[in-house]
């Protein structure tokens, strides 16, 4: 099913020179061009010491050694320490620095007279020279400056000072081949330098050709911005070798070795319709993805890693199992491989049938799905939390396979509702705590939920206060229609959270405070009420033995409904609780937060829901449609 024999050019390096494409380019042999061809960065390095002039902003050009051998005595007054009088002396007498001076002087004047070469193939004429003395009687001088024109340096010089006089800054190309078969159309020669930047190709042989072919063009790598080579191109030698009898890996070796510029032959194969290309999207990921570590990955270099909660761009869908992709705002533009969502829900399907028939269980010893939605607007303190035992369960919903969700941008409009604030996480890690302290911040913008319940009203207390106290049969009614989040019995009383009540906390401008059990999330995540939720994890167990000292939590172990402090095995079940719930449902988190030292906890929590309110996020694009 997969190409295994597929090799990657990006792990080597490779800055094409020549060519049209604004890239750096190429060049083949019905069209060669070498003088549109510019190689900046040669350029830059042949131009660079003529312009020294501006090194410092000396609006008066001539002069400047002089200026710098009076400043210190100028600067003397101004000075205090002797210390620092001497080291103004030593700076500005320092001879490198003087004789930097000098040099700049010196160019500026060039500069200003714009020189020009009296020839510019000064080796050349270096070259005729020596042959023309070898051919003298030997005398010293001539001996002398035989010796002279046969030193390295001064080549290079007259190299370097040709270069410069005929204002050819690219980089010398080895000639074009001459064995070229005029009568093959097809046939192109890509000319590439070795650089910093990868090319971004794979390669691989044809099955059914056995050709060596381009497998892969990563999006926005130097090979797919050269606009030069294309998946299929069939390649036929490298450097002049013949590359129809290696395998992929050998010619990788090949490449390795090689210095300076490679010369690529290659036939075309059919060109790829640019208007084929996928439009942009973005993804969440729900996964993480180590190529290093996929045994199915055609190309392990050619991979990109990421971590479950990063947006990326999907460049390509072209090939059904792999997709190309970047990470989102990330300054390179090359793509890499990712699972495609098919392959990657197929895989997961095969390799996890445990995980799918036999869901983790998340523990519940004493809490249960709605306990936590009414707490803060419950009065009666009487009530067990162990009654809102949920019968949803927390089955793992076999039909998602997390793999990738596409998202947009959204930003809440000044004047628009809030997003449902979210909160889940094990029994006791605080998740009231941090409600409670939400509320008392700020009363006016935070709200909760007032739940609906079939237990008879009591004396102290008010329809639509603690409860909104409604039938039994108006109750089951609801629960068929779904208007619950989450509902429950106990002690054969109904008690539930309904959807009227969200909205309603929603409708007077609020930011509505609701906690759940995980697996309720997904059915809160609508446009409506585009959910923004947010995990609570414990800290370390030796943390939670050392802030928890005093806290005291309500064991589920009877129906008493006591207040105790937090046991050893509290800790133990938090903190597995815990693990569950994020190895079960972390892709649906937006953010965790840690809640070791309260105060930061909560700082954390309310500075990450004023962004909410202000800044853009990344949300389902199915939010944004309706
Ligand atoms: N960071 C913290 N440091 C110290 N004590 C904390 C911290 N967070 C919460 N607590 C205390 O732990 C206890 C349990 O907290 P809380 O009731 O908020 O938990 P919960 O997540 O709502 O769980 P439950 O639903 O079982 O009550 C309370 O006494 C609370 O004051």
């Amino acid at each position: 099913m997969f190409v295994l024999s597929e090799c990657s050019w990006n792990n080597r390096k490779y800055r094409t020179i020549t060519g049209s494409s604004g890239c750096e380019g190429g060049v083949s042999d019905r069209f060669p061009n070498r003088e549109r061809a510019t190689d900046q960065a040669a350029y830059n390095f042949v131009k660079r010491p003529l312009q020294f002039g501006h090194l410092a902003h000396f609006k008066e050009k001539r002069g400047l050694f002089e200026l710098l051998a009076t400043l210190p005595s100028q600067l003397k007054p101004h000075v205090d320490s002797q210390a620092d009088c001497a080291f103004l002396q030593d700076m500005f007498g320092e001879k490198s620095l003087q004789a930097l001076v000098k040099i700049h002087e010196k160019l500026q004047r060039y500069e200003d007279r714009s020189p020009t070469p009296v020839l510019i193939s000064a080796g050349t004429l270096a070259q005729d020279l020596v042959k023309e003395l070898q051919n003298k009687p030997v005398g010293l001088e001539i001996q002398e400056l035989l010796g002279l024109l046969d030193k390295p340096h001064v080549k290079s010089l007259l190299s370097v000072h040709d270069t410069v006089a005929q204002k050819s800054y690219d980089p010398q190309l080895p000639p074009m081949p001459d064995d070229i078969d005029e009568d093959e159309d097809s046939v192109k020669i890509i000319r590439l330098v070795k650089n910093k930047e990868p090319l971004g190709a794979t390669i691989k042989r044809d099955e059914c050709t056995g050709a060596i072919v381009v497998a892969r063009i990563m999006r926005g790598g130097a090979a797919d911005r050269s606009g030069l080579i294309h998946v299929g191109d069939e390649l036929k030698e490298v450097n002049g070798i013949p590359v129809d009898d290696k395998k992929p890996e050998e010619i990788i070796h090949i490449l390795a070795q090689s210095q300076g510029a490679i010369t690529f032959k290659i036939i075309p194969g059919i060109k790829e319709d640019a208007q084929d290309r996928q439009p942009k999207m973005f993804v969440k990921s729900l996964f993480d993805f180590d190529p290093s570590e996929d045994k199915a990955i055609p190309c392990k270099e050619a991979g990109l890693a990421f971590k479950k909660g990063d947006v990326l761009q999907i460049m390509s869908q072209d090939d059904a199992t792999w997709w190309q992709a970047r990470h989102e705002g990330d300054a390179n533009p090359r793509a890499g491989l990712i699972p495609s969502k098919q392959f990657q829900e197929r895989r997961f399907a095969l390799r996890r049938p445990g995980v799918l028939a036999q869901p983790q269980k998340v523990s519940n010893r004493r809490s249960s799905s709605l306990r936590r939605s009414f707490r803060l607007s419950r009065k009666d303190r009487k009530t067990n939390k162990s009654m809102y035992e949920c019968k949803k369960s927390d089955q793992y919903d076999t039909a998602d396979v997390p793999t990738y969700e596409e998202v947009t941008t959204y930003c809440r409009p000044p004047s628009g509702q809030h997003r449902l604030v979210v909160l889940v996480g094990p029994t006791g890690v605080g998740l009231n705590e941090l409600k409670r302290k939400l509320l008392i911040s700020d009363p006016q913008h935070f709200g909760v939920t007032v739940p609906h319940t079939t237990r008879v009203k009591r004396s102290q207390e008010s329809e639509g206060v603690e409860y909104h106290f409604i039938s039994k049969h108006l109750f089951e009614t609801d629960v068929q229609n779904n208007k619950f989040v989450e509902h429950g019995e106990y002690r054969g009383n109904y008690y539930g959270t309904s959807l009227d009540s969200v909205r309603s906390v929603l409708s007077k401008n609020k930011v509505c405070l609701l906690d759940v059990q995980p697996h309720t999330i997904k059915h809160l995540r609508t446009a409506e009420f585009k959910p923004y939720v947010v995990f609570v994890k414990p800290p370390t167990i030796e943390r939670l033995r050392e802030t928890r000292r005093d806290a005291k939590v309500i064991s589920g172990k009877d129906d008493k409904c006591l207040a105790k402090p937090f046991s050893e095995e509290d800790f133990l079940e938090m903190i597995n609780t815990s693990r569950v719930m994020e190895a079960q449902y972390g892709y649906l988190f937006d953010k965790v937060i840690v809640n070791d030292d309260l105060t930061s906890a909560f700082s954390d929590l309310n500075g990450a829901l004023k962004k909410l309110e202000t800044e853009t996020h990344w949300v389902p694009v199915s939010w944004t449609h309706s």
